[in-house]
């Protein structure tokens, strides 16, 4: 049985040209869409296996990507875009109309992501963004309804894309959380 990640990379990840100048991003609505400008490329681009980022019909994993918060820009229709969970570290703001999550935004200044907005390349017009490195939060999958069963397969089909399956972030994310961490200590101390 074919193992179904997400509609971009399912027939392979395709590679960006590495050097995006940056885009709109727009909702699924027909009507009035919500359009997103983003200065740059995207960086730390991934797919996530967690039930808070926002996928599109059918897929198990979202692809989830930072840029800095200073390069984003509501272009249009902004008053369609909702908070999606005010208390989350990450608010994820949402086209009430269509459910499309245009950007996360993180407002705790101590939280070691801070500064960076969560996208999903996919909404972008423009092609030829950083393509997908990993994959993150993979056993979060079984929190959507996948069975058990069948997480040998989305591993075995994540590492064949290339697409290094890790249960919460990639090593380098983790140790950029945790130094974060340890300097805050420091600073405390
Ligand atoms: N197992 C949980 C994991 C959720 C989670 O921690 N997601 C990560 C990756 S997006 C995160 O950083 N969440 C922060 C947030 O959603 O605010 C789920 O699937 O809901
Ligand atoms: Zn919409
Ligand atoms: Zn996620």
């Amino acid at each position: 049985m074919t193992v179904h990640i997400h509609p971009l990379v399912d027939s392979g990840v395709k590679q960006g040209t590495g050097n995006f100048a940056g885009g709109t991003l727009v909702c699924k609505c027909t009507d009035r869409p919500v359009k997103v400008a983003i200065k740059g490329d995207v960086a730390h681009n991934h797919a996530c296996g967690c039930t808070k980022c926002w996928k599109p019909e059918g897929a198990i994993f979202s692809v989830v990507a930072v840029v800095p918060r200073d390069n984003v820009k509501v272009l249009e229709n902004g008053d369609k875009l909702q908070i999606v969970d005010s208390a989350a570290a990450i608010q994820r703001y949402a086209c009430k109309a269509c459910g499309t999550h245009m950007y996360g935004r993180i407002e705790n200044t101590g939280h070691p992501f801070y500064g960076l907005d969560f996208i999903h390349p996919e909404l972008f017009q423009e092609g030829g963004w950083a393509a997908p490195g990993f994959a993150a939060f993979v056993s979060s999958v079984l929190e959507s309804g996948v069975q058990p069963g069948e997480m040998a397969g989305i591993r075995a089909r994540l590492k064949e894309l290339g697409l290094e399956p890790y249960d919460c972030l990639s090593p380098p994310l983790m140790d950029a959380i945790s130094s974060h961490v340890a300097k805050s200590k420091a600073k405390a101390a």
